[in-house]
This record gives C-alpha cells, structure tokens and sequence, in this order.
C-alpha cells in the first residue's frame, strides 16, 4: 500500500531524542556526547550516582539550562541546538521533581488546572479526569495542607499531566516518600503515564527504582551513558565492573589469562579476545556463590555446569529478612566472598565448607 512507508515512519519517529549533548562546567565535561530517544508511551531511567550528570541533562531537554553542543528533537522535530532554541514554556514538557510544590494558597482542583488553557468546562472537565484518575476527586475544593504526603504528590502528578504533555520529565519523584507509600505510587504514576501515551525520562540513583518503572535503562558514570538497554539485559550482561557493582554486591575472584582461559581455584573461565598475561577480574553477584550443602564437608561431586569448588570458612552469617548473608573467608587466598541464601540459614562462624559458582552468571573483565 501507498501509505506503509509513511505509517512506518510515524511509528519509529522517536517521541524525544537527544543527540550529542555536550555541557561543561568550570571546563569539565558534566554531560559528555549523550545521545538516546525515547518513544511515546515509554519510559527510560536515566540511572547513576550523584553527580554523573543526569539532572543536568533533563534541565537541557526542559530548556532551563543551555547545552555547549548537541540536538534535541521533538516528534522528529528540531526544538534546541547551539543556535535555535524553542523557549520552555513552548516545549510541551511536563515537570516533576521531588519538591513538586503545590500551590498552598490554591485548592487542589485549582493546582491541576493551573496550567490549563481554554473555556472553563473543557478545564474542569480535564481536572476531574485526572484527579479521578489518581483517586482524589473528593479532594477538588479542599488545599493541599490537608492532605497527607503521598496525595500531593499524586495532585502534583496530575498537575504535570493535566495539559497532555508529550514528555514528561522527572527527577527522583518519589524519593521524599516513605517505603510503604512509595511502591504503589509508583506502580499508579507509571500505568497513568502509559495511558496518557506520554515518554518519560526519570532520573533516579535507586536501581531498585529503576528496575521497577523504566522500559529502558540509561547506566550512566561520569557524564556518560555507559550502557543502555532492558532491565533485564543490562542487569545479566553488565558491560564492566562497576555495571554489575551499580545494582548488587559483588564477588571478585582475580586472575590471568593463559591460552584464552583464566584459571582460579574455581575451575577455568573463557577469556575469549583478552592477550596472554591479561590480568582479569571474574565477577559474580553474591547470590551465585553456592554452599554445598550435602557432603558434610567432604566436598561436591564436580559437574561441568558446576565447575570446582572451593574450601571457605564461615566468617559471619546475619539474617536479613527474606535471605541470609554469609561470609567465607577463602583457602586458597584467605579473600572474602559472599553467599546469600534464601530464607534462614546461619552455620557458625568457624564451620568449613565447600563452594562452587554458578559459572554461566560470572562476568570476566579485563583489570
Ligand atoms: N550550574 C552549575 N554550575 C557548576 N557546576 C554544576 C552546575 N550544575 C551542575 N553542576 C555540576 O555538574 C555535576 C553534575 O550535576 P547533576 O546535578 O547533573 O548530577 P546528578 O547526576 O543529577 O546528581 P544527583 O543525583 O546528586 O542530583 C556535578 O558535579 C555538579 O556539581
């Protein structure tokens, strides 16, 4: 058909994408050549520890602060590079910070429609919409000092959505809530902002938080993004070290390659690509550690898929609610490496026993 090729386009034109920014401070670069896009009704995390840069970079796309280089566009259109510049309040970006600040003196009703343009009716009507969206519609004519914590920031929430931005930004929105509260608003937030078909770029420093909402993940250190994909990719193919340490403890077994293989008392790893004399670090989160449970200190039967053990001694186990924690000290080099085990489980310290590694979630990096 005629049209296919034009309905295609539509349909991968990113909702944003930025290409290429560039922002110095005190000629340092904070933001360093960032480039992603993000489609409508998707939602990506950018993800890293403070100061790596990704506040800034939403204070670029908000238009409140000015890149040295790079694009950003709009549904495929240009709204700011070096010299063209779409002022914020003509970008159609909704906002939403941890301070989200309500309008004491404004009812709540009256806070949602804050930004609305157009006859009464049509901006009544929208508020109701949303504030029956949230929940809150008996709320309308009362003030935000009546409500509790977790209502503003869901008033706040419909305040940024009520003019239908087409993205929406956010910078640890919900890091001023208690736990409890915290989950089911993030659950809400995000099924309101798929249906509303908005792309969102949240900022958070919790990789708990971002596995939870973002459809992509944006791993950023040092002004850059270091890797980029599904939770589920960038959390079991980390691309260094540091990406596995970001979102768990981690074990380090050290070692060299020899012929394409590093070897270490637990068994040989493929060091595919890395020279002879390479020193490389075999690391693994401390759920892949497995205690051999079954020969009574006589050590596991070796299976391929299991590789060697290797000998330990309990230095300190602790509870920690929905697993433990244990912590052996090694034979072979007297290092510490950590188990966690499901439910209860607290040998004495002093007691030997024999590990093996769940090889196939081990990660080999160059040093
Ligand atoms: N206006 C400014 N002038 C000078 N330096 C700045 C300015 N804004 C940000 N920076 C610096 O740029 C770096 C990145 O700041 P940014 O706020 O983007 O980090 P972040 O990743 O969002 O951190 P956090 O999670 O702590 O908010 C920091 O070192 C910060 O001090």
């Amino acid at each position: 058909m005629n049209t296919a090729p034009e309905v295609r386009l539509m349909q991968t034109t990113p909702r944003l994408e930025i290409r290429n920014l560039v922002r110095h401070f005190g000629g340092r670069a904070v933001v360093d050549d960032v480039s992603l896009s993000i489609q409508a009704g998707q939602v990506t995390c950018l993800l890293g520890p403070s100061g790596c840069g990704k506040s800034t970079i939403l204070r670029i796309i908000a238009g409140v602060d000015m890149q040295d280089r790079g694009e950003i566009y709009v549904d495929g259109t240009l709204i700011c590079d070096t010299r063209f510049r779409v002022p914020p309040e003509h970008r159609e970006i909704g906002l939403m910070f941890q301070d989200f600040a309500l309008f004491p003196h404004l009812s709540v009703g009256d806070n949602v429609g804050f930004g609305l343009k157009g006859n009464k009716d049509a901006k009544r009507a929208r508020v109701e919409e949303l504030l029956a969206r949230v929940d809150l519609l008996r709320f309308i004519d009362g003030f935000p000092h009546q409500l509790s914590g977790g209502e503003q920031q869901r008033v706040a929430l419909a305040r940024s959505l009520a003019p239908k931005p087409r993205i929406m930004l956010m910078d640890e929105p919900f890091s001023g809530l208690d736990n409890r509260l915290r989950d089911g608003i993030r659950d809400e937030t995000l099924s309101l902002l798929k249906e509303e078909d908005t792309a969102v770029l949240l900022v958070t420093h919790e990789p708990e938080e971002a596995m939870r909402m973002a459809d992509e993940i944006a791993l950023m250190r040092g002004g850059r993004i270091v890797q980029q994909g599904a939770p589920y990719n960038v959390y079991t193919r980390p691309v260094d070290h540091a990406a596995v340490a970001f979102f768990s403890d981690t074990n380090v077994l050290q070692a060299h390659v020899q012929g394409a293989l590093a070897e270490t008392p637990f068994g040989d790893f493929l060091a595919p690509g890395l020279p002879d004399g390479t020193d490389v670090d075999i690391v693994f989160r401390p759920q892949h550690l497995k205690i051999d449970f079954d020969r009574a200190g006589s050590g596991p039967l070796p299976t391929p898929s299991d590789g060697v053990a290797a000998r330990g001694t309990v230095q300190r186990a602790r509870f920690l609610g929905h697993e433990s924690l244990v912590e052996f000290q090694m034979d072979h080099d007297g290092s510490v490496l950590k188990a966690t085990v499901p439910n209860v489980f607290l040998p004495e310290a002093g007691r030997v026993m024999w590990l093996t590694v769940k090889r196939n979630r081990c990660f080999v990096f160059p040093r």
